[in-house]
């Protein structure tokens, strides 16, 4: 709803109540509408604020609406009125004012925001695009290239950067509202002419075809098959070419075929999946809400290789001392300076003074002795790992929390090599760790609940997406990966080339195919992991190990040395370092391959490719899902679309397993399983079974039968 008051005599002041972000919900756009109408019929009125409660503006349009019945008065209409009332109406932008909120405050005369503010239209982010004028009105305010730049990749910006593109009029350290209600007053007379944006021309550059050309190029590239970027530019089009009247129709129109597409219900669900996860629970009974995270001021960083750097530039930033640990003198000063470097950098995108001063250096591991925390980032090598636990369980203070950096290992294992097990949890960051978003927080059987409630807590203060998951090797994400590479290896065997495989899955939205993928994090990574789980053989290549099909191809190529990206030559050739080529070496390697084990190719169809590498991913989902490995399927897909790039408007493997519909799923395994029965990845999980049995509920609904299955394990 929309409280309102009379204040300093003669303003209208307008605050919108839907905590916790004063969502535009049907009773908050009501609540609008009447108290509009009441203060523009007020004669004591002579101007207009609105404001939103508890220091935040509003958060755009209540998400939890679309997809139901929508009441109440629209969106649309409602700005109109505001920008076309007689009497001044000024936006007090606190917080936030994104999507809905900022459309709002662009439909009034005048926008004053708080320094610490944000603004942006986040709509594409959700599958849709700036239906309530935004398209129209922001171009009118910044010209087209910014508002290309904004609305098609929903940034959310500062307001001092909004200031600078006009989209606010005045910036204050003091309380915005207040500041409004000062300005509305001195305002009062004057005239409205150019205030209107709607009414103002869009500023268009002489080269604006080719502007929109390479717009709707780079939207194409860089979200591959995504429907809304593209909806977005065409409308700012409309914005360029046709008068508001007719841009608002197209606006309209280009709403109505993402508001109720596939993509962007996926991308909602997405949303709120990322919300869910960080209510974590263990299969102990605890959970997040009862949980208390103990505050950290002190960490320490031991390694300081890619990852090590990573997290040290990530924990600066989030304001937090570091004692940056690495034995050796002359790799200790190459990270140091790599580091500063980052942070440099990382300043001058984000603004202010670089966090140097938070680093201190040290070849010494006693100078973690009065850390709160510490994460381990050395290389991963198990033997390795635990004797650095003995020294820091004999070297930290007994309270400290010990994190360790892998990404498979053991952390039941690690945690036994420390004197208090409870205070060891697996924190696997993803590289590059101070850009990537996701963080597993992995739960030993014996870590304490206070432990993960503090590895997420830190996780969320160094602006990461923690899951909670369990103990298992490759925990969720790199155990899922493996039945998906391994199909990738058995289609060469049985015809298919990498660029055909990874061709499919850029199709369907990857942005990197699984080879690609391959050779950029490095052919002998993969190589020492199979080793390190007893599968390499060197100069052998059976294709059956420990029992099941395996497919040698990675172990030959690395035994060429061929590394991937690296080394110039993988599944591909990298002539110069990035451009993966199809390498004719590799077919012919193939061929002979396929010649010495009596393999004829057989041509391969893309859909062949998607099921069998996409639904042995999903069915290990249901394992780990069968297993509470993870709590549901909302953290598998969060760990997916923002940790291994899963098309974000896909919402990741498990829901599109429910968008595909989980029979298929079943029945697409079952007959791969029938043609290859010695690749057990195939046969479907229990849990699928089961969800299939109970007539394939929701994915919201699945909990549910996954409780009742763990409880009859
Ligand atoms: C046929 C044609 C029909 C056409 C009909 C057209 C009708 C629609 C017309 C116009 C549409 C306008 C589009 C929009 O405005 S879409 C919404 C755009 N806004 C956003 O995308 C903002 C999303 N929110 C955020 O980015 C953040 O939540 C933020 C506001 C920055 C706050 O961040 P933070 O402080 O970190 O807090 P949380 O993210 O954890 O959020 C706190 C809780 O608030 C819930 N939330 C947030 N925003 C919304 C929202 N817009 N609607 C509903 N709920 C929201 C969030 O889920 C958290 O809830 P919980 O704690 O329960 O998880």
């Amino acid at each position: 709803m929309a409280q309102y008051s009379r204040v300093s005599g003669n303003v209208g002041l307008i605050t919108l109540q839907n905590p916790p972000v004063n969502a535009l919900s049907a009773a908050v756009r009501q609540g609008i509408v009447d108290t509009v109408k009441r203060a523009l019929g007020d004669p004591e009125v002579k101007s207009v604020v609105i404001c939103g409660q508890n220091g935040v503006f509003c958060g755009g349009a209540d998400i939890r609406e679309f997809g139901t019945h929508m009441t109440g008065p629209p969106l649309v209409p409602m700005i109109h009125a505001i920008e076309m009332a007689d009497k001044p109406v000024v936006a007090a932008i606190e917080g936030v004012a994104l999507g809905g909120g900022l459309e709002l405050a662009l439909g009034c005369h005048y926008r004053i925001a708080h320094t610490k503010a944000k603004v942006g239209l986040p709509e594409v982010t959700l599958g849709l695009l700036p239906a309530a004028g935004g398209t129209q009105r922001l171009p009118r305010l910044t010209g087209l290239p910014a508002a290309i730049a904004l609305i098609t990749t929903g940034r959310q910006i500062t307001t001092a950067e909004a200031l600078k593109l006009s989209i606010v009029d005045q910036v204050t350290d003091y309380s915005a509202v207040d500041t409004a209600v000062k300005f509305a007053k001195s305002v009062a007379e004057r005239s409205l002419d150019g205030r209107r944006v709607s009414e103002r021309p869009c500023p268009c550059p002489p080269d604006v075809d080719a502007l929109f050309e390479a717009a709707m190029q780079k939207v194409r590239q860089s979200a591959r098959g995504a429907i809304a970027p593209v909806a977005c530019v065409q409308a700012l089009q409309a914005a360029a070419t046709m008068p508001y009247a007719l841009g608002m129709q197209r606006e309209k129109e280009l709403m109505a075929t993402l508001f109720t597409s596939g993509q962007a219900r996926a991308l909602q669900y997405s949303f709120f999946a990322q919300r869910a996860v960080g209510r974590w629970s263990l299969p102990s009974g605890a959970r997040w809400d009862g949980s208390k995270p103990r505050p950290i001021r002190k960490t320490a960083v031991i390694g300081l290789g890619t990852m090590g750097r990573g997290i040290t530039v990530s924990l600066a930033q989030a304001g937090l001392s570091v004692i940056a640990v690495e034995a050796q003198e002359k790799p200790l000063k190459e990270a140091q300076q790599a580091i500063s470097g980052m942070l440099q950098r990382g300043a001058k995108r984000r603004g202010g003074a670089p966090p140097l001063d938070l680093i201190t250096y040290s070849a010494n591991l006693q100078a973690v002795a009065d850390v709160d925390l510490v994460i381990e980032a050395v290389f991963e090598d198990v033997a390795l790992k635990k004797q650095l636990f003995q020294h820091l369980s004999a070297i930290c203070k007994p309270e400290a929390f010990l994190c360790t950096n892998t990404s498979a290992l053991d952390i039941d294992l690690l945690a036994s090599q420390s004197r208090h097990p409870e205070l060891v949890v697996g924190m696997h960051f993803f590289a590059p760790a101070h850009v990537m978003k996701l963080l597993e927080v992995v739960h030993g059987s014996r870590s304490s609940p206070e432990a993960v409630a503090t590895a997420m807590n830190l996780g969320k203060q160094m602006g990461k997406v923690g899951v909670a998951v369990g103990n298992c090797h490759g925990f969720v994400g790199n155990r899922m990966l493996k039945p998906y590479l391994e199909q990738g290896l058995f289609l060469l065997e049985e015809g298919a080339t990498p660029e055909m495989v990874d061709g499919a899955l850029e199709e369907f939205g990857f942005a990197m195919g699984l080879f690609r993928m391959s050779d950029l994090s490095g052919i002998d990574v993969g190589w020492r992991v199979r080793k390190g789980e007893g599968l390499v053989q060197p100069g052998a290549s059976v294709r059956v190990r420990q029992g099941r099909r395996y497919s040698p191809l990675g172990d030959l190529l690395y035994e060429q040395g061929r590394f991937g990206q690296k080394t110039g030559r993988g599944w591909y050739r990298y002539d110069n370092r990035h451009e993966a080529k199809p390498d004719p070496w590799l077919n012919n390697f193939l061929e002979d391959y396929r010649a010495r084990h009596g393999l004829a190719a057989r041509r391969i169809e893309c859909q062949e490719v998607l099921e069998r590498c996409l639904y042995t991913l999903i069915n290990e989902g249901f394992r780990i899902l069968e297993e509470g490995i993870a709590a549901g399927p909302e953290d598998i897909d969060v760990i997916y679309v923002l940790g291994y790039g899963w098309p974000k408007h896909r919402g990741g493997p498990m829901y599109y397993a429910s968008m595909v519909g989980l029979i298929k799923v079943l029945e697409r395994l079952e007959h791969y399983l029938r043609a290859h029965p010695d690749v057990p990845s195939l046969q479907p999980c229990s849990l699928l079974r089961r969800l299939v049995a109970s007539g394939s509920p929701p994915i919201h609904k699945w909990r549910k039968i996954i409780k009742k299955t763990q409880s009859h394990l």
